[in-house]
């Protein structure tokens, strides 16, 4: 008779256990499994030389395919369904580990306890796989049992203790004679004896799924609930030396793997075993804590058994790296720490926890986000942390055995090196980690100095843009994957770049679209990437607004006065020198928030003793005398600047409409945010603020404050380049991006801090650009191809490294005063700029520049727009008649022209 597996062999029986034998030595004859080992060894070299690091898998929950070296670059945005989708596509060659179990316990079979038999000295008991008596030739195992067997009647008990089956055989022999691997029909049911169970074991109910010592017998629940409430009591406490001695037997999973919904581990394969289970103990599953998968969403989920397999070395042989570069707000910390709390109660082996010390690296605005998250999901008692600070130095972590966590910022990792050198870590987490892409800087080699192997790095932005940082950064988690960094730059990032060039011949694109196609396979199977859209649907709507703020006269007058300075002429021509063109942008958008900044520059500038030397002189000469005589740049107006009109206007409506809600208001400069924290001042606005000013002591406490509802501040002043990274700033629902910054990435960055889990309002983002003027310039580069190649992610780039063409900067140093909207005009729109309601922008693919390929761009979801689908947005100038957003209703005045989009729309926003 040939069956599919039972649950046993696909889960793990836990009274099979003390029955396990590594499977170096399960075989009759140890040297033909070495032998199939060596060769299962020589295929992993052999697909490794092939740049495959696939693993071959034995397991029966394998999904196995095929991956078409084309489609493989997909494989690095595994979606939600990705598992499925290949899974359906199943054939049979290589395999990757993209498995998992949630079971869904059987409904019918309920738990009850204490119907054991009485047992005596004729009593036996044995493990059994069992189903139900049929003439079909594909039988199927239902379930595991336990079989109790007393003179001629016998019992069959489920793994919760349920009877299944009891009766009497007619000859006594048919039960005195039972051994391991028979089979036998007994009671309408087919068994199959896969072990002996001793009387200790059945006495102390270990053998069934949640017999405790004291064999009581709990409910899914209430057996996660104990098991919350005593974290360190279970598997973890197994090491004395008496509880040694029975950990064969004890060893089963921490939670039940077959309640509902359990989020179960990989279970490690043959070869895995072999490698890491060299004390031969019973392999146990791997059960998520139910507690955390009841608030999972189904990406994190997918998330946490990535990262497992990852950092247990199952999906890439010997590699214990992952990059977990999902977009920003899907909750990598609450995966990363779903994944800690594993690792440090569990393990595959006998349960023996795989993590002692984990540290965690994080930018200093993030270290307390870190520790309340730890609370969030795991409260105050489960597991130890410790987050260095000011008053809480290193050397508290390093002399207590308390702790099992480490959160630390970068820098003070690099003060305290040594020490942290001193504690062995088994796992490593770079949060924010894309900062890690230059192997020279101090940071990356004081991390790369740590001996741990288990490396996650976290980031929200796209790796892959950049092939040399890409390379820094596998490097890092999976050192030597890609070979040195001379191979990889021949082998992969040479040809790439080649077949990227518009002069590519046809061969050279070929071949760099294999290689990338190559590269992306072999480093997808331990990245993963998966976009906003997974999210959406448990967030509130979001209304993206562009608004094209008129200038004010005196901005009109000043910018003009700019693009006639000799500085401007100059660099047209090409004749200054290389930072000149710097000073020139500098100026215009200092104009463009407000004028009071560029006055309060030129008298500092004048004030200097350089003055008659520097090259402002060109830029500034006569500029003062455009302003009023008596001009006083601390009694600014608002009139003076056509964004902080509209700003005014906009808090204006925002309190008066929604009285309840808040306002994150960004600028990268810390200058524009003082002339907005007087705006808060004058209209008696409470407000709070963070900027790179803020002790790091302090960022989370001003976090925390905003986001309480009982905060009283209506508005947040942040500076996003100085610390907006990773911020949770969900007590705000309006966010007002001030200025514009040359980096995509830098605005997505500050938007993505209030449209997060959590937020329970419609989140309205407004982006203000001054209109026809280097603002807009700015935008467009933001969305146009040209803004898209090179400097699109990297927070670390401003305009310092774009290069300008003369005839680019000649655009740039140009202001369209007719103009309502020159993006608009630039669109190609066949709208006269009337009203025109673009198709969703949901429904349009986006796309992001990638080197790695054109199969890449089609796929992210929190990307700059392109122009085409900016065309998509419903747009229309600020006089349109019929504006239906009250919002927009209350700054039209001030506004030449809208666009908008939105996101999960409801009616009711
Ligand atoms: N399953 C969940 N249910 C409810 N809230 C969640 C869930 N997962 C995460 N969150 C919350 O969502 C917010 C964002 O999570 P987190 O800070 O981990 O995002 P991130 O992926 O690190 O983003 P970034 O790249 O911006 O740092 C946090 O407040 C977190 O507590
Ligand atoms: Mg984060």
């Amino acid at each position: 008779m040939r069956r599919s597996a039972a649950p046993s062999q696909l889960q793990g029986n836990p009274f099979k256990k003390p029955k396990f034998i590594s499977p170096a030595r399960s075989h009759p004859s140890p040297n033909e499994e070495v032998a199939k080992l060596n060769s299962d060894i020589k295929l992993f070299e052999v697909a490794a030389n092939k740049n495959n690091f696939l693993q071959p898998q034995n397991d029966p929950r394998t999904c196995n395919f095929n991956l078409p070296t084309k489609e493989c670059t997909k494989g690095i945005n595994h979606g939600d369904s990705y598992r499925e989708k290949y899974c359906l596509e199943a054939s049979t060659k290589t395999t990757l580990n993209l498995h998992h179990t949630v079971h869904s316990a059987p409904k019918e079979i309920t738990v009850s306890k204490g119907q054991e038999e009485k047992p005596d000295n004729l009593v036996k008991y044995f493990s059994v796989v069992w189903c139900k008596a049929s003439k079909k030739k594909h039988k199927k195992w239902e379930g595991d049992a336990v079989l109790i067997v007393k003179g001629k009647s016998f019992t069959l008990k489920d793994l919760e203790g349920k009877d299944i089956g009891r009766g009497t055989v007619y000859k006594l022999k048919e039960l005195e004679k039972i051994e391991e691997g028979q089979t036998m029909m007994i009671g309408g049911k087919e068994i199959e004896v896969m072990g002996i169970i001793s009387p200790d074991d059945f006495n102390s109910g270990r053998c069934f799924q949640f017999g405790g010592g004291c064999s009581a017998v709990l409910s899914s629940s209430q057996a996660a609930k104990k098991c919350l409430s005593n974290p360190f009591k279970s598997v973890c406490k197994l090491s004395s030396k008496e509880n040694k001695q029975n950990s064969f037997q004890n060893c089963k999973p921490r939670h039940d793997p077959y309640a509902p919904n359990s989020l179960v581990m990989l279970r490690p394969d043959k070869n895995h075993q072999w490698l890491f289970n060299k004390n031969c103990f019973p392999v146990v599953d791997v059960v998520i804590d139910p507690h955390l998968v009841y608030y999972l969403r189904p990406h994190q989920k997918e998330g946490i058994i990535f990262l497992y397999e990852c950092v247990m070395g199952m999906r890439v042989n010997g590699r214990c790296g992952a990059i977990l570069a999902d977009e920003m707000g899907l909750g990598k910390t609450l995966q990363c720490i779903s994944l800690i709390w594993t690792l440090q109660c569990q393990g595959p082996y006998g349960g023996k926890p795989v993590v002692k010390k984990t540290l965690i690296v994080t930018p200093g605005s993030l270290v307390n986000n870190w520790r309340k998250e730890f609370q969030k999901w795991l409260g105050i008692e489960r597991i130890k942390i410790f987050t260095v600070d000011q008053d809480h130095k290193i050397e508290e972590f390093t002399k207590s055995p308390f702790y099992s966590v480490l959160i630390i910022s970068y820098e003070m990792l690099l003060r305290s090196l040594d020490q942290i050198k001193s504690v062995k870590f088994d796992l490593l987490i770079c949060d924010e980690g894309h900062r890690l892409k230059n192997s020279t800087i101090k940071t990356t080699t004081a991390l790369i100095s740590l001996s741990c192997e288990k490396r996650i790095i976290l980031t929200g932005t796209p790796v892959q843009n950049d092939l040399q940082e890409f390379f820094t950064l596998i490097d890092f988690v999976n050192p030597g994957i890609l070979g040195s960094l001379s191979a990889y730059r021949k082998i992969y990032e040479e040809p790439i770049i080649i077949s990227r060039q518009p002069s590519a011949s046809e061969e050279e694109r070929e071949l760099g679209e294999q290689r990338a196609a190559e590269l992306t396979c072999l480093t997808g199977l331990f990245i993963l990437r998966r976009t906003q859209e997974v999210i959406n649907q448990y967030l509130p709507p979001k209304i993206e607004n562009v608004v094209f703020c008129r200038p004010g006269a005196l901005q009109i007058a000043l910018y003009r006065k700019l693009l006639n300075s000799q500085a401007v002429r100059f660099c047209l021509q090409g004749l200054l020198e290389n930072t000149s063109h710097l000073i020139c942008i500098g100026a215009l958008k200092k104009l463009c928030n407000h004028p009071c900044l560029l006055f309060s520059s030129i008298k500092e500038k004048e004030s200097n003793s350089t003055w008659d030397e520097s090259e402002e002189r060109n830029l500034y000469e006569g500029l003062i005398n455009v302003f009023p005589a008596d001009y006083n740049p601390t009694m600014f107006t608002e009139e003076e600047s056509g964004k902080l009109q509209v700003l005014s206007k906009l808090l204006a409506v925002i309190r008066e409409l929604r009285p309840a809600e808040k306002v994150v208001l960004v600028s990268n400069y810390t200058r524009t945010l003082d002339i907005l924290q007087e705006v808060c001042k004058r209209h008696g606005y409470a407000y709070t603020r963070l900027d790179g000013q803020t002790p790091i002591s302090q960022r989370q406490k001003i976090v925390d404050g905003f986001n309480s509802k009982y905060s009283s501040d209506f508005i947040f002043l942040l500076s996003s380049k100085a610390g907006g990274v990773g911020l949770n700033l969900i007590g705000g629902s309006h966010l007002i991006l001030y200025d514009i910054d040359w980096n995509p990435a830098t605005d997505i960055q500050a938007m993505s801090r209030v449209w997060r889990d959590g937020q329970k309002h419609p989140v309205h983002i407004y982006r203000l650009l001054t209109t026809g003027t280097i603002e807009e310039k700015i935008y467009q580069r933001q969305i146009s191809k040209q803004g898209l190649s090179g400097a699109v992610v990297d927070l670390s780039k401003t305009s310092d490294h774009i290069q300008f063409s003369v005839e680019e900067l000649k655009n740039l140093f140009t202001l369209h005063e007719s103009s309502h909207c020159v993006t608009h005009d630039l669109l190609d729109c066949e709208c006269t700029g009337e009203h025109h309601t673009g198709d969703s922008l949901e429904k349009l693919p986006m796309s992001r520049n990638c080197q790695l390929g054109p199969h890449q761009q089609k796929s992210d979801s929190l990307k700059p727009l392109s122009m085409s689908q900016l065309k998509q947005w419903k747009h229309f100038p600020g006089d349109h008649l019929n504006l239906t957003d009250p919002f927009l209703e209350r700054i039209r005045e001030n506004v030449s022209f809208f666009f908008q989009n939105i996101t999960n729309q409801t009616t009711a926003i």
